[in-house]
């Protein structure tokens, strides 16, 4: 097909676009033009791949691998190695991704087709009806496709028409119809919590993800004693007295065998510890905020990825094909001071900076003192180091005058929680994240390619690995792949604060944790490369950190 039909220009290349490649690949019963999306299709066949592996069925190229590339040990469990294929390079890479699908499969992975992978995992639209006015036995293609592209409000004839000035009452209901549609598409940006103030009701295709993406939250295990003891806890207060060497211990083992989380309980510790207050009246003030008019939440939206304060909906709105079901505002925290960040945060609430800012200070220290422990843990601080090098030091004084950014999530109730997300799985890109909980679920880790859901335990806070801790550890702490599920009736409001080195700094892998046994494993990498990253790639995963690997 020539693609200057549909784009701009000669063949070779699409600009100006009439109608996007993910419309064409979609089924002609849900507004597209029934092609099969090449990208998804190869993936539905490494996922029928990775089935035979799982079955242990199929040509000899599967008892090969299982022979001499898993050697007994458990597929999940294998490690992807520089020297594999680039077929086995993929099927390693993607298997946490798709984990949660398999499992729906778990009683009838013999038999599952490659036609029924690529139906679950393609991205879906509703269905329309008026396709078989257009699709009908003995069709002109010409014809077709231009009430097609006409239906879909993507022939530029009404633009014509009006530049000729040709009245709107002129127009066809059909190119009137999806002219809304349009208007609709202005509105996603401006956020869930907006279309639930306008009255919608139900989950818009816009934020369906594809099965395989999906939370599947009524179908996994409701969160037991047993695995919820499986998460460290770590008491804070502990760690600042006698026993700070029985808390290191275990501070080292969390970080390094869960490499992802430990819950830090007591938090309300005099002289340490955040009081409660500060964390419910930060909580409360946001509440308030994401509860004013559109109008004034909207002030503070802005593209620039580096403005001090940020009102924003889904992931990345500017790039996502699918939304998220989150409104979110992203302040920069430092410098906190009233000729910096301060004077750009919102001035309604009128208490929202001083509680902010408090909050902000609350935790940059705590932060600190956890960093410390991390450093200790690693050789790099404390009673124990003999080598006290000034690139040892600098670390935590760079990280006091490092980043700061706090992200304020607003997840209002969705109409239907099973088929979106409020975050897609992602790690933290900083050192660590400090993430209070409150009642309601949401928050989930991926651990052995499983989803676990964080049990919210009151007053404390769960405190995520980030890349930039692993980078600096050089691999010995992993960050955490973690993401957001929504539910029906409670709203959820989380307030996650992200530390790191400044925003200009490099974070490479400590020189110290580099040796003849553990080689350097990591670029360096700064906040540059990764806003770079993320507007140029979609990130899926950990792939920015991958990005960072050396081989
Ligand atoms: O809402 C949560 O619990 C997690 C938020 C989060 O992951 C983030 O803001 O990066
Ligand atoms: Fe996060």
């Amino acid at each position: 097909m020539c693609s200057c039909f549909f784009w701009k220009g000669n063949d070779t290349a699409a600009h100006g676009v009439r109608v996007s490649w993910d419309r064409i690949c979609t089924l002609k019963p849900e507004e597209g033009l029934g092609l099969k999306k090449l990208e998804t299709w190869n993936k539905a066949c490494i996922l029928m791949l990775m089935k035979n592996i799982l079955a242990g069925d199929g040509s000899l190229w599967v008892a090969w691998v299982k022979e001499y590339i898993l050697k007994g040990v458990d597929f999940w469990e294998a490690e992807s190695k520089p020297y594999h294929s680039w077929i086995l390079k993929k099927l390693f890479k993607m298997r946490y991704d798709v984990a949660p699908l398999f499992f729906t499969y778990l009683s009838a992975l013999s038999t599952v087709k490659v036609q029924k992978i690529w139906d679950d995992i393609r991205v879906r639209n509703d269905k329309i009806d008026w396709h078989k006015l257009i699709w009908f036995l003995l069709h002109i293609p010409k014809h077709a496709i231009i009430s097609w592209m006409c239906i879909l409000d993507r022939l530029p004839t009404t633009d014509r028409l009006l530049q000729m000035g040709i009245e709107e009452y002129f127009i066809s209901p059909a190119m009137a119809m999806t002219n809304d549609d349009a208007k609709e598409t202005d509105e996603f940006q401006k956020g869930v919590k907006h279309l639930l103030e306008n009255g919608v009701r139900k989950l818009h295709d816009k934020y369906i993800l594809p099965i395989s993406d999906r939370p599947n939250v009524d179908k996994e295990q409701p969160i037991t004693a047993e695995s919820r003891l499986k998460l460290p806890i770590i008491d804070f207060a502990e760690l600042q007295g006698p026993n700070r060497s029985q808390v290191l211990n275990s501070l080292s083992f969390a970080c390094e065998e869960y490499g992802k989380l430990l819950t830090i309980v007591e938090m309300h510790v005099v002289n340490h510890g955040i009081p409660i207050e500060v964390t419910r009246s930060m909580v409360d003030v946001s509440a308030r905020f994401f509860g004013q008019p559109y109008e004034e939440r909207s002030k503070y939206m802005s593209s620039d990825m580096a403005s001090p304060v940020r009102y924003g909906t889904s992931w990345n709105q500017n790039k996502d094909v699918v939304f998220y079901w989150r409104d979110f505002l992203k302040l920069v925290c430092h410098p906190l001071s009233d000729s910096d960040v301060l004077p750009h945060w919102p001035s309604s609430p009128m208490d929202f900076r001083e509680r902010a800012a408090t909050y902000a200070k609350e935790t940059k220290y705590l932060f600190l003192r956890i960093m410390e422990a991390i450093l200790e843990t690693l050789g790099l601080w404390g009673a124990t180091l003999d080598d006290k090098t000034p690139e040892n030091g600098d670390i935590l004084n760079q990280l006091d005058d490092g980043s700061q950014l706090m992200v304020v999530n607003c997840f209002p109730p969705c109409p239907e929680p099973n088929l979106t997300l409020g975050m897609p799985p992602h790690p933290d890109y900083g050192f660590l994240t400090l993430l209070p909980q409150d009642d309601v679920h949401g928050l989930q880790i991926q651990y052995k390619g499983q989803w676990i859901t964080v049990e919210p335990t009151d007053n404390s806070f769960v405190v995520n690995i980030g890349d930039h801790l692993e980078i600096f550890s050089n691999g010995r702490y992993k960050s955490v792949l973690h993401r957001v599920f929504v539910n029906l009736a409670k709203p959820r409001l989380s307030v996650a604060s992200l530390h790191s080195l400044p925003f200009d700094c490099m974070v490479r892998p400590s020189p110290n944790l580099i040796d003849d046994a553990n080689p350097r494993r990591y670029k360096h990498t700064d906040f540059a490369t990764f806003l770079e990253y993320i507007s140029t790639c979609e990130p899926k995963g950990k792939s920015f950190l991958k990005s960072r690997k050396l081989t």
